[in-house]
């Protein structure tokens, strides 16, 4: 066994070429072992195996920097740097974060989880490494998916530019998290694939030989330094136009072939794009069988392959994917946009049932969202299915291009509160604080999933301007789906539950929470409403006119950030009202990053409780109530 002999990158520089292949076949078996436990990015980790091998073999990391592109296929990467003692903790809370981590280790240079950063980030650490004299390497690993975020073309153009020594590694496996879209995707399949780029190195070939004189030792030359020559007919035209040394394309699993042209690659002087091809899932045939499947898997049966997903209810995505394809029938307006996340936006049955009104836009979230506004300044009804925590990258078209412009774009935000194994960079906890503060947007949350449904409704009725609703990343609550769906009346809460000692205002999957805090307090003699605040955006204002006549104190409970959240919009509304003297509580997440672990434990981290509010109402109630 290699592996067990690995603790630091010094110890793989002192294996053999020759032992590298049989490492590699026991880190793929230590992978394939320790995910079918903890569940995590198995197909994009398996697929670089011998390039981050080659990586750590030929430079010096932490000197040189390795940037990893997403993070999400930094496990090799952590194995080699001392951390492969901790995987049995991958994802879990207070474990090894499933992205890279530079409180981890000084290996660990950029952090991400986000797609297409790593460009920019190269080129500043580049920038830096000039400025101060240094001579270290920077070296970004980005996949052919992330290269389509515009981020990364941003970043492209101003390497291009700057001429600096940095080394961009692209990853192509041909996949996003589903197979990659694009006319930059298909660009790269013709370099992988392309005949003519054969055709062409022989003509060229053929044509040097026949420049009189030097023709011949020109040629002879080239024969004779093979693998640069072969870098003369540039099949990454592309990239060498933007500025950039192409190398490649190489064959990621052949770490002989990989050395040498990294070797190459590390010789010159200023940008260099390696254009590696891997096979995502590689050495474990399930996830090369489906590696969008296995792009991120839960636990699972290493023989059969069969993962043990969760049981329960319909997931909330679910639920929006079947409902959308219901609207879609009756209405042909509708088209569903989404930024590379086909698959985990439930939009899978939809792209089948109905093709030519789904686009999936690649990486670029930005694009997706004005993309959106143009359909519907057209009179279309398009349907942004986006995760929370990506959506963050269009906030300006979103201000911008859609609600300022009040055109009629509907949002499904999935994954929103907290995501679980994924963790900080991937909570969906801030669009209630940043869609709330935007004129003309009208946001939702429903109460279980049978009311998303009826908001699908709402939402498709809505002509007025832009409109969202926003669910989480957990089963429903298993509540019959009626058949008929009508549209809620925009701004209308609920009261779910009678009381009349002071009321909770809870918003989504806060709600189950808030009447377990209610029976609770109950038994105390304390009766406490609870109100469905399913519209974040427009509040229910004669609701809340209502509980101040009433003189009751108010909790408001929701898995967002609490600074600027729902509850800050409770706050402002009696102040702009002039209504004083109101008891209030805001019950939201903290005002600091909430790391990896489950969504139970995060709860209980930040106090998403129902002891929490418990306490809280206590404190609030005059004790005379309670003896009542
Ligand atoms: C801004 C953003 N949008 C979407 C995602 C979701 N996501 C994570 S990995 C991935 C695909 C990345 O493809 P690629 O870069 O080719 O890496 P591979 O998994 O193929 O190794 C996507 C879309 C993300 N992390 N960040
Ligand atoms: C790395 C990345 O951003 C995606 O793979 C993300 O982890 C998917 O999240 P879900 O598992 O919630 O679809
Ligand atoms: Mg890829």
């Amino acid at each position: 066994m290699l592996l067990e002999h690995i603790q630091q990158p010094e110890d793989l520089k002192r294996l053999t070429l020759e032992q590298l292949e049989p490492l590699a076949a026991e880190i793929r078996q230590f992978l394939v072992e320790n995910l079918s436990v903890t569940g995590g990015h198995l197909a994009p980790n398996l697929g670089v195996v011998e390039l981050t091998l080659a990586l750590h073999y030929l430079f010096d990391s932490p000197q040189d920097k390795f940037i990893f592109d997403v993070g999400h296929q930094s496990y090799v990467h952590k194995m080699l740097t001392g951390r492969m003692g901790k995987f049995n903790t991958l994802r879990k809370y207070k474990g090894l974060c499933g992205f890279v981590k530079r409180s981890e280790s000084e290996h660990d240079v950029w952090e991400a989880g986000h797609s297409s950063t790593s460009l920019s980030a190269a080129m500043g650490m580049a920038v830096a490494r000039d400025l101060s004299g240094g001579s270290n390497r920077v070296i970004a690993l980005i996949g052919d998916g992330a290269l389509t975020g515009g981020m990364a073309l941003e970043a492209l153009n101003h390497i291009g530019h700057e001429q600096r020594k940095l080394m961009v590694v692209l990853n192509d496996n041909e996949m996003s998290i589903a197979p990659n879209v694009g006319a930059l995707s298909n660009y790269l399949a013709r370099i992988r694939s392309d005949r003519h780029y054969v055709k062409a190195k022989e003509e060229v070939e053929h044509l040097i030989k026949k420049i009189p004189a030097i023709g011949g030792t020109l040629a002879k030359t080239a024969e004779r330094v093979k693998d640069s020559f072969k870098y003369l007919v540039v099949p990454g035209v592309w990239f060498e136009e933007l500025g950039f040394t192409y190398f490649g394309p190489v064959d990621g699993h052949n770490i002989q072939l990989l050395m040498e042209t990294l070797r190459q690659a590390d010789k010159v002087n200023g940008p260099v794009v390696v254009h590696v091809i891997t096979r995502k899932g590689k050495g474990y045939s399930h996830a090369e069988a489906d590696s969008h499947k296995w792009h991120g898997a839960s636990a699972y049966k290493i023989e059969s392959g069969q993962m043990l997903k969760s049981v329960g209810p319909p997931m909330y995505t679910e639920v929006f994917g079947s409902t959308l394809i219901e609207l879609a029938k009756q209405d042909k307006r509708i088209v569903a946009v989404t930024p590379a996340m086909p698959g985990g936006s439930g939009l899978t049955g939809f792209a089948k049932a109905y093709p030519d009104r789904m686009f999936d836009v690649g990486i670029a979230e930005q694009h997706a969202a004005t993309f959106c506004a143009g359909l519907a300044a057209e009179g279309l009804k398009p349907i942004y299915a986006v995760y929370s925590t990506f959506m963050q990258r269009a906030y300006d078209q979103i201000v911008h291009d859609i609600c300022r412009a009040n055109l009629n774009v509907t949002f499904a935000i999935d994954r929103a509160g907290f995501v679980g194994p994924d963790g900080e960079t991937h909570h969906g906890v801030f669009d209630i604080a940043y869609l709330r503060s935007i004129p003309n947007i009208v946001v939702m949350m429903p109460k279980d999933e049978n009311e998303l449904r009826h908001m699908m409704k709402t939402a498709l009725d809505y002509n007025e301007g832009p409109i969202a609703y926003r669910y989480p990343r957990i089963n429903g609550l298993g509540v019959p789906l009626d058949e008929t769906l009508e549209a809620i009346p925009i701004g209308t809460w609920e009261v779910v539950r009678p009381g009349a000692d002071a009321a909770i205002l809870a918003v989504g999957p806060m709600i189950p929470v808030a009447l377990e805090a209610a029976e609770a307090l109950a038994k105390e003699g304390v009766q406490v409403r609870v109100v469905n605040a399913r519209f974040i955006k427009p509040m229910d204002e004669a609701m809340l006119v209502q509980l101040a006549k009433e003189d009751i104190p108010v909790v408001t409970l929701e898995e967002g950030a609490a600074m600027g959240g729902f509850g800050s919009g409770v706050l402002e509304f009696y102040s702009l009202q002039s209504i004083y003297g109101m008891r209030i509580k805001v019950i939201g997440v903290p005002d600091y990053f909430v790391e990896h672990g489950s969504v139970k434990e995060q709860y209980e981290e930040v106090g998403l409780t129902a002891e929490r509010v418990i306490t809280d109402i206590n404190a609030l109630v005059p004790r005379r109530r309670q003896r009542a």
